[in-house]
């Protein structure tokens, strides 16, 4: 083979030895030619195989040459390529350094400037060579007016967080030098630990942050103040992200909830606080509120982690953005004390304090629907009106603390006796009703009736000591007794009167004979008892006037009874129950009382009313003190005795004339004016009015009623005029309706006149209204009579 022994490497030099001291191949192959040629043919083989060896190990080695060239390729490449990167780290950074919006120095290890950007040229006043200045203590010299007001632990958005991200920087800490913000920022760079300072004149973000700080600890004064006030007013607030979920409460909440603010609530935990039926209430409301962005407020029951049963109010206000309800924010507040309240006033409204039993209002209630229940079913309802016999001595005479222990003790042993389904009420005092609901036999009601009697048949344990009481009760069926509340009432109550009047500690069922009878005498007296008590009696005043011009001359005082469960009761009805009780006295003192201050009022008020008729009856007039009394009114109302009549009727004082004409006397001689009432009635003989002591005689309105129709009632009429001016009285004329019969009296020279035509009884205010207009009298029309008249009681 023929090789240029210049450009091969394995070229042999002259000696025929490789550079290495080694001999050639084509050395050995020319001594091999020559063996050959001198027969010595070991030789040459021996020579041959070394040629092999050698030129086996050459091929190895230029291998080897090969591998170590392309190494070197690699690592050359590489080389390149990381100096590049380098050169591109260290543009980047100029780069970014450069154009770093704010003021960057390259600070060595010993705190000596290599390196500033035009920004900290700018700032600090640097030359364009930065000589070995010391950073920090040109900084603080710089800026020495300024004051540290902040040391900072990290720049959240600031420039230095992205020089961060870049991959150059770790922050290492930064503070404010007055608003410049230094930032102290080591890095590495072309393998040199250095450290920047980046100094940014942060007058406008300095101000932004105060202003974000001053905003954030307002918020957060707001946030302690609004938990306080929430705290004072235990009222919790909570909001829930919608998309999320999730909720917060403010510590008051987990407070509402038992719950401590480390506890978590997620919303279903939150809901299920509530109670089954109000949690399905308020999950509707949930729903509607992000639907329709629809405020709540809701009052549920719910039972905290503690177990308590508890009332909260819990309101809600939807946040939307656009048109999407983003947030629900709202307040929970625990009510159980208001609901208790409410709970006890509501209470309190349908039930007797004393007893704890229904009241009147509840027991009516029920009453209704119990009668409403029996119309469609058919059913029978029992009403048991139950009283305790001679109560008012319990009172009277061991004081009303004893008698409210008594009916306390009573109430509870008839409450245990009531079914669940029937009620059992306190209507006032004494008086005990029971409701049986569909009573099945009416006669069941009987056998209950007893059974609460034995009942009673015990003592019962008061303070000071046992008392005994009995009862009498009166039973009405529905509907064979009546058909509505009232009258089943009424008919209740009447048969117990017929069982007190049978000898008490009975009971007796309704029968409609009972209605017309004493019965109702003796219930109209047990109400009339306690009536003034109750301020249940008021007085009405009719006008008696000057037949000749209508002039007011008077008044009459009428008592009426405001009667809670009959309305406006009539006196025709309650005075002669008040006679035969005894209560009469005490009425009449009230009614002479009431009628003077009345006048005095008027008096005062400038309207003034020359005299006030009051009513006597016949015994007060029995009553030897009758004239004390009437003096001592006089003197304690101010009213003088010539402006006060007493009208007396003529069959009274016919009953014990002597006694009647002394009573007179003395009253007269008192100077109260005396006037003979329903004259003409009681056939009095001209000898017996002589000896009374009158003023006035008022003729009956029986007399008056048919004057113009029928002509003996005229001549009566006249005769009565005629008597009385005959005897030197002065004739009122009372029952007059029409302006046929006012005209008549008129013409006759009768003086007065009392009747509708001129005004019914009134109540004081309204008797002002309608007198106090009519200065100088009334002008009577024709048709005066056809004005609609106020209601009468009994009229
Ligand atoms: N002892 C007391 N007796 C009293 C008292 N208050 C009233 N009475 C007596 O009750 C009887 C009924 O009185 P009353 O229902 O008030 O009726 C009076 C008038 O309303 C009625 N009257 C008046 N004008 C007319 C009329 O034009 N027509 C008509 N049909 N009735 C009219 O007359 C009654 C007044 O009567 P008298 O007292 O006799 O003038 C009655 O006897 C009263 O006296 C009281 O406080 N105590």
């Amino acid at each position: 083979m023929t090789r240029n022994p210049n450009s091969n490497p394995e070229k042999p030099n002259r000696d025929g030895l490789h550079p290495s001291g080694q001999e050639t191949v084509d050395g050995l192959r020319l001594r091999a030619a020559e063996a050959l040629e001198s027969g010595r043919f070991d030789l040459a083989d021996e020579i041959l195989a070394g040629i092999d060896g050698q030129e086996l190990q050459l091929a190895k080695l230029v291998e080897n040459l090969r591998v170590y060239q392309a190494e070197l390729e690699i690592q050359n490449e590489e080389l390149q390529r990381s100096q590049q990167q380098a050169q591109d780290a260290a543009a980047r950074f100029s780069a970014f350094f450069n154009n770093l919006p704010l003021a960057g120095l390259v600070i060595d290890r010993q705190g000596l400037i290599k390196e500033a950007n035009q920004g900290a040229r700018t700032l600090f006043g640097l030359r364009d060579r930065v000589g070995h200045q010391h950073f920090f203590a040109r900084l603080i010299a710089d800026t020495d007016r300024g004051e540290v007001i902040h040391a900072w632990s990290n720049l959240d958005g600031d420039q230095p967080r992205e020089l961060a991200e870049l991959g150059f920087l770790t922050l290492e800490g930064d503070r404010f030098v007055g608003d410049l913000h230094l930032a102290k920022l080591p890095c590495t760079l072309d393998d040199e630990p250095r450290t920047i300072c980046a100094v940014v004149d942060r007058t406008e973000s300095v101000r932004q942050s105060r202003a974000l700080a001053e905003a954030t600890e307002q918020l957060r004064r707001s946030e302690r103040f609004l938990d306080a006030t929430g705290r004072i007013a235990k009222v919790g607030g909570w909001e829930m992200d919608v998309s999320t979920g999730q909720v917060r409460w403010t510590d008051m909440t987990y407070r509402i909830h038992d719950l401590s603010p480390s506890d978590d609530p997620p919303l279903t935990k939150a809901l299920a606080f509530f109670d089954p039926e109000d949690r399905q209430l308020l999950e509707h409301r949930i729903d509607r509120a992000i639907a329709r962005a629809e405020p709540y407020d809701l009052q549920l029951r719910m039972t905290t982690a503690k177990d308590r049963a508890i009332w909260v109010q819990t309101t809600c206000q939807p946040v939307s953005e656009g048109d999407r309800v983003t947030k629900l924010q709202g307040t929970i507040q625990d009510i159980s004390h208001l609901k208790r309240s409410e709970e006890q006033l509501e209470f309190l409204a349908h039930h007797d304090p004393l007893t704890g039993l229904a009241n009147r209002s509840l027991f009516r209630a029920r009453l209704e629907l119990c009668l409403q229940r029996a119309a469609r079913s058919g059913a029978h309802v029992a009403l048991l009106f139950l009283d305790l016999d001679r109560f008012k001595y319990v009172n009277d005479s061991l004081g009303h603390s004893v008698g409210d222990q008594l009916l306390e003790r009573v109430a509870a042993a008839l409450a245990k006796q009531v079914r669940s389904s029937d009620t059992i009420a306190r209507l006032g005092g004494d008086e005990f009703v029971v409701i049986m609901d569909d009573v099945g036999n009416p006669r069941f009601a009987g056998k209950f009736a007893r059974r609460l009697l034995g009942m009673l048949d015990q003592p019962f344990a008061t303070e000071t000591r046992e008392l005994y009481v009995t009862a009498s009760i009166g039973i009405s069926i529905y509907p064979e007794d009546g058909a509505d509340m009232d009258t089943l009432l009424r008919h209740a109550d009447i048969a117990m009167y017929r069982a007190k009047e049978n000898g008490r500690n009975g009971f007796n069922f309704y029968e409609p004979a009972m209605s017309a009878g004493a019965a109702e005498r003796l219930r109209m007296e047990h109400e009339l008892r306690g009536a003034l008590a109750r301020d249940e009696m008021l007085l009405h005043y009719q006008p008696q006037v000057a037949l000749s011009d209508c002039s007011l001359r008077g008044v009459e005082a009428l008592c009426r009874w405001q009667h809670p469960r009959l309305g406006l009761v009539a006196p025709d009805q309650f005075i002669p129950v008040a006679e035969d009780s005894g209560l009469i006295g005490e009425l009449t003192a009230w009614v002479l009382e009431q009628a003077c201050r009345q006048l005095i009022l008027w008096d005062r008020a400038g309207f003034r009313i020359p005299r006030l008729a009051v009513n006597l009856p016949m015994r007060e007039i029995e009553r030897t003190d009758l004239v004390n009394r009437v003096r001592r009114t006089l003197e304690r109302t101010g009213l003088t005795p010539d402006r006060l009549e007493l009208e007396v009727t003529e069959s009274m004082i016919m009953r014990r004339l002597d006694l009647a004409v002394t009573t007179l006397d003395a009253l007269r001689a008192l100077g109260v004016i005396l006037a003979l009432d329903d004259f003409g009635t009681g056939h009095s003989s001209l000898a017996h009015l002589k000896r009374l002591p009158l003023n006035r005689l008022k003729m009956d309105r029986s007399f008056v009623e048919r004057l113009g129709k029928d002509r003996d009632d005229e001549a009566i009429a006249r005769a009565v005029i005629a008597l009385g001016r005959s005897l030197g009285l002065g004739v009122i004329a009372e029952g007059i309706e029409t302006r046929t019969q006012h005209d008549f009296l008129r013409d006759e020279f009768c003086d007065e006149g009392q009747g509708y035509l001129y005004g019914r009884p009134l109540a004081a205010a309204a008797f002002l209204e309608s007198w106090s207009v009519m200065e100088g009298g009334m002008h009577l029309s024709a048709d005066r009579t056809a004005e609609a008249p106020e209601p009468e009681p009994g009229s």
